[in-house]
């Protein structure tokens, strides 16, 4: 053959050769580089609002850097199911601050609607009366209505006050007054020497007690403390499911018994866990069946004794859904007969023009109002405040 063809075709097949080999070694590397951002931008997603920045990212993958010159033969890096992502829950200071807008309904009634009709040219017997209606409309109560409005009428009357920011801080003073701005709302959670604080959360079915025992472990969670929940609702089997789930998600344990099983069982063996297990606080919750008093006190009162051969209960929490007003009150009141209430949460207080109902439970029951729901969403628990809560029902623009 030629020796000048000879070199051509030489020359060709290394051309082809490198071309090939570069192709193959661009392949992965490309392909690696997809996976790369595929897994930042998978990392980014997983720390959104819950994993801290330097944390390992969820979803585990191990890839090799490449390594310039050699062509990867190695299969494709492989995705490990990922494991939960621990949630890190927003802080509880300013929380009821945070949420004033969910308390819009109460707002417009109770707040704005109060101040438009006190900052009426005459306050008259007309506008007093309205003034009432609102109070009573709000679920304040008939007493703590009535003392209200005679302390307002008598305020203004002597101060002569008509301009509406002074007519505003008169109506916080009094709806604070009437909700206690001196009131210990304190929630003892915190753990004794030699045992969990232990808090047992009770309430009719379907107020809320399980999504509060939730929240209230992302409260805890929040403030540095750890939790063990205990799941002693035990009627309800799904409770117990969802109660894992809210536990999961801030890398909490829960404690269950079979379906249909002894509360008293579940309780005990709960707090016997958090002593071994060194926990900071014991959440425990129970079913709400309200068949009748007897039934209620036999059970509860047996969670009770079985809880105090490790220790007494530190906060009994009753759950009251806001929604039901007055009516709740009844069902609230054979709890508080029962079992020795030391705090109440108020649940669904979104979207309720029945805010005043924060007055009246305190009134009738004599029990603080501890903590406020104000939403289905995790962080929607917020420790309650007096002061902060009349701020968000009167809004800004007063
Ligand atoms: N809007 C709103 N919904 C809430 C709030 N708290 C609880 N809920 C909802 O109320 C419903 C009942 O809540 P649960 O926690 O299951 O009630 P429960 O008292 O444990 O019920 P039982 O287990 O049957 O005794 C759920 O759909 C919750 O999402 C709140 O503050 N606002």
């Amino acid at each position: 053959m030629d020796p000048v063809l000879i070199t051509i075709v030489v020359a060709a097949i290394i051309v082809l050769a490198a071309v090939v080999g570069g192709a193959a070694y661009a392949v992965p590397a490309l392909r690696r580089r997809a996976e790369r951002r595929q897994l930042d931008s998978g990392a980014d997603s997983a720390s959104e609002g819950s994993v801290p920045a330097d944390s390992v990212p969820a979803g585990t993958v191990t890839t090799d850097a490449p390594r310039p010159g050699v062509v990867e033969t190695k299969p494709p890096a492989q995705v490990l199911p990922t494991p939960p992502a621990v949630e890190v829950p927003e802080p509880t200071a300013g929380r009821l601050v945070r949420l004033r807008a969910r308390l819009a309904r109460s707002q417009s009634t109770l707040g704005r609607g109060l101040l438009t009709l006190l900052s009426r040219e005459h306050l008259d017997d007309d506008a007093w009366e309205a003034i009432e209606e609102s109070l009573l409309t709000a679920d304040v109560g008939v007493k703590p209505t009535g003392e209200i409005v005679e302390r307002l009428r008598e305020r203004t009357r002597v101060l002569g006050t008509r301009e509406v920011g002074e007519l505003r801080a008169l109506l916080a003073e009094e709806l604070v007054a009437a909700i206690g701005k001196d009131t210990d709302r304190t929630l003892h959670t915190t753990p004794h020497d030699d045992r969990p604080a232990i808090v047992l959360m009770v309430g009719v079915n379907g107020t809320g007690k399980t999504t509060t025992c939730g929240k209230l472990a992302r409260v805890l969670v929040a403030d540095g403390r750890t939790v063990l929940l205990g799941a002693a609702d035990t009627f309800r089997a799904a409770a117990a499911d969802q109660l894992t789930t809210w536990a999961s998600r801030v890398g909490a344990e829960v404690v269950r018994g079979p379906e249909g099983g002894d509360p008293a069982a579940v309780a005990f063996d709960t707090v016997k866990r958090g002593i071994q297990d060194k926990v900071d606080t014991v959440l425990i919750d129970t079913a709400g069946r309200l068949q009748n008093k007897t039934g209620l006190m036999d059970e509860l009162g047996k969670v009770k004794r079985v809880i105090s051969r490790h220790g007494e209960v530190d906060e009994t929490l009753l759950v009251l859904d806001a929604t039901t007003g007055q009516n709740g009150l009844a069902q609230a009141r054979v709890f508080t007969e029962v079992v020795d209430v030391t705090g109440l949460v108020l649940t669904k207080l979104d979207g309720t023009a029945k805010g005043g109902i924060v007055i009246a439970v305190q009134r009738e029951l004599g029990i603080p109002v501890k903590l406020v729901g104000l939403g289905e969403g995790p962080d929607d628990l917020a420790p309650f405040d007096a002061e902060q809560f009349v701020d968000a029902l009167l809004g800004e623009t007063a």
